[in-house]
């Protein structure tokens, strides 16, 4: 008799084994691809670049070249030439588990590629409703879930980019003002590769417990995707401590949406932001999020400080 672990469709890696794949290639940073990637993230751990981001890369590497091959021999069998498409990676997670961070990593490690491809990085925020259309359905508490999204946009932006079109458009989030920035608009150009980060990334275009139904998948577009995962402790953690950090930064800007928190002390801060999670993050994660973390094709697992310490990565 199997057991269930026989059953996943999942190898899993501790970190030194997924650490060892780096012998099968060589894989080398360069002073200054590091002085690059810490202009990223000042915190990040160069060691954490070389044992897992690099393999991840090469990874991605190899299925990127395998899915040209492909479409490659598509067009011979189709006796046409197909426009050239950009090869999709999505990322998903909770708010604050780090995966504009991760998406900033790959760009960067992705762009050194022998080839040079053109990467391009997209986030889901962009595709969030205006404020005042959050206000007019009665969901500004909802920013996140899944009805605040404008899903119908993404996946025509998606398809845009699938079908080769030249100029692709997204509208534009700010962090500072916390809303859509009217009019503007981030313009994709052919790129080879568009890494596209948002924590409804894998999730089903209808609400579980509705009928079958035979809509499109906003992951249907994906050629490789990722779950970035962590004990929900440590994501509330990250999630208080760049609440914390923004104090000092952006909340100072007087067109900040959360100017009214930056003189909070600590113990302010670190409550304000628990109701915050509480209300709003934390049930996204429950209801949302994590029942989409089995589709990607690989899961980050990390642990304290950000440390990956598992990776699964889909067998088939
Ligand atoms: N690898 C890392 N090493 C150290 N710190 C990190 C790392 N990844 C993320 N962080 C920190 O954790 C916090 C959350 O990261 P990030 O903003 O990338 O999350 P996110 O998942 O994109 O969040 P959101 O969905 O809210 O935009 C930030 O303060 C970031 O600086
Ligand atoms: C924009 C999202 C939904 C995702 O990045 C998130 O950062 C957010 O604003 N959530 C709403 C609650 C909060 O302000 O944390």
């Amino acid at each position: 008799m199997g057991t269930v672990e026989n059953l996943t469709p999942f190898m899993t890696f501790s970190r030194e084994d997924w650490a060892k794949l780096r012998q099968s290639y060589p894989m080398e940073v360069t002073m200054d691809e590091i002085e690059r990637l810490k202009g990223v993230n000042d915190v990040l751990n160069m060691q954490e670049v070389a044992d897992i981001y690099l393999p991840l890369t090469r990874l991605i590497n190899l299925h990127a070249i395998a899915s040209q091959e492909l479409y490659r021999n598509r067009s011979i069998f189709l006796q046409k030439q197909e426009k050239k498409v950009p090869y999709i990676i999505g990322i998903a997670g909770s708010v604050a588990v780090g995966k504009s961070t991760i998406a900033r990593v790959l760009h960067t490690l992705l762009s050194r590629w022998d080839t040079h491809p053109k990467v391009d990085l997209i986030t889901t925020d962009g595709f969030l409703y205006p404020n005042a259309e959050l206000e007019r359905r009665g969901i500004m508490n909802k920013k996140g879930f899944p009805e605040s999204y404008n899903v119908h946009s993404l996946l025509q932006f998606l398809s845009e980019l699938k079908s080769g079109k030249s100029n692709v458009e997204a509208p534009v989030y700010s962090h500072l003002t916390y809303d859509i920035l009217p009019g503007e608009k981030q313009v994709v150009s052919q790129p080879d590769i568009v890494i596209i980060e948002g924590i409804n990334v894998l999730q089903p275009p209808k609400r579980p417990g509705d009928r079958y139904s035979d809509q499109v998948y906003v992951s249907d577009y994906f050629d490789f995707s990722i779950y970035v995962d962590a004990a929900e402790e440590n994501i509330f953690h990250w999630y208080v401590e760049r609440f914390k950090t923004l104090r000092e930064t952006a909340f100072r800007n007087p067109a900040s949406y959360f100017k009214k928190y930056a003189d909070l002390n600590d113990v302010e801060a670190y409550d304000t932001a628990r109701g915050i999670w509480e209300r709003i993050n934390k049930r996204n994660l429950h209801e949302n999020i994590l029942p989409t973390r089995h589709r990607a094709d690989l899961i980050l697992r990390k642990g304290d400080h950000h440390l990956v310490n598992e990776i699964k990565m889909r067998k088939v």
